[in-house]
C-alpha cells in the first residue's frame, strides 16, 4: 500500500466564531503532487495552516510524516510558502538564501542549487525588492527548498506568473515529487488541475472531490475540470 505523507480525518476548524472547515478527510501519497483547488474563501489556506501546524482550533486528526501536525520534530521537514513573500526585500536573493541556510544549520552549498531550481541565477545578486512579483515568489520558493523538505506546501504559488513560468514551476514540482517529496499546491485556477497527480476540490469548507484528474472527469462525465466542479456543485445543491 502506498504510504501517506499527510492523513486528515474529520478535520474541523473554527475561525472567529465560524466553523470554516466542516470535517475533511483525505490522504496525500508520498511522492505525489496534489492540487488543492477551490474558489477564494473556501478554506484552502486554513486547511494548509492546519497541515503545517499553524492553525488554532483544529479538531479531528491531522497526521504529517507520521507525527501529529505541529510537532516540533516536523520543523525542517516541511517547506511552506505562503501567499506573502517570505524573503527580505533589502537583501539580494543569494544573501537571503545564505541567511536562511545559516538559520537552518545547513551548508551554503545548497544555495546555488535552489537558485538554479527556481531559475533565478541571473537575478541571484539582485535585491529582492527590485524583482518582479513572480521572481519574488520564486525566491520564497527557493528558501522553502533549502534543506530538501519531505513535504512542500505551496499556497497559490503561480498567482501572477506568466504561462511559461507557470509551466516551468509545475515541471519543477514534478521533479521534486519524482525525487520523493510530497507536494500540496493550492490554486483557484482550475486549468492548473490537469497538472496534478491528484485533486482535492473544495467549496465552502467541504471536499467536493478527491480523485485523479482523469478519474474526476470520468466519474462526473465532463470533459474539463471546471465543468466537473460546477456539475458537482449543482448535484450537491440538488441533493439538499
Ligand atoms: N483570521 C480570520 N478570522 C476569522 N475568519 C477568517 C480568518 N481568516 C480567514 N477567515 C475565514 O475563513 C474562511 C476560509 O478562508 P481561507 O483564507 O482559508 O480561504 P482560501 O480558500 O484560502 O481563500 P483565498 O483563495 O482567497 O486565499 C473564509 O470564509 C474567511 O473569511
Amino acid at each position: 500500500m502506498m504510504k501517506n505523507a499527510v492523513t486528515c480525518r474529520d478535520v474541523v476548524v473554527v475561525r472567529g466564531d465560524r466553523e470554516v472547515l466542516h470535517g475533511l478527510g483525505f490522504g496525500l501519497a508520498v511522492g505525489s503532487v496534489t492540487g488543492l483547488l477551490g474558489p477564494s474563501g473556501c478554506g484552502k489556506t486554513t486547511l494548509i495552516r492546519a497541515i503545517v501546524g499553524l492553525q488554532a482550533k483544529v479538531t479531528g486528526a491531522v497526521e504529517v510524516l507520521g507525527l501529529p501536525a505541529g510537532s516540533p520534530k516536523l520543523r525542517g521537514r516541511i517547506g511552506y510558502v505562503t501567499q506573502e513573500p517570505s524573503v527580505y526585500g533589502d537583501l539580494t536573493v543569494r544573501e537571503n538564501l545564505r541567511f536562511f541556510a545559516a538559520v537552518l544549520g545547513i551548508s551554503s552549498d545548497h544555495v546555488d542549487r535552489v537558485i538554479d531550481a527556481v531559475d533565478l541565477r541571473s537575478h541571484a545578486d539582485d535585491r529582492v525588492d527590485r524583482l518582479s512579483g513572480g521572481q519574488q515568489s520564486r525566491a520564497s520558493l527557493a528558501a522553502a527548498l533549502l534543506g530538501d523538505p519531505e513535504l512542500l506546501v505551496l499556497d497559490e504559488p503561480t498567482v501572477g506568473l506568466d504561462p511559461v513560468l507557470r509551466r516551468d514551476l509545475w515541471e519543477l514540482f514534478h521533479r521534486l515529487a519524482d525525487a520523493g517529496s510530497t507536494l500540496l499546491v493550492s490554486s483557484h485556477v482550475m486549468d492548473e488541475a490537469v497538472r496534478c497527480d491528484r485533486l482535492l476540490l473544495m467549496r465552502e469548507g467541504e471536499l467536493l472531490a478527491d480523485d485523479t484528474p482523469d478519474g474526476l472527469l470520468e466519474s462526473v462525465g465532463t470533459s474539463d475540470i471546471e465543468q466537473a466542479f460546477l456539475t458537482l456543485i449543482d448535484r450537491k445543491a440538488g441533493a439538499r
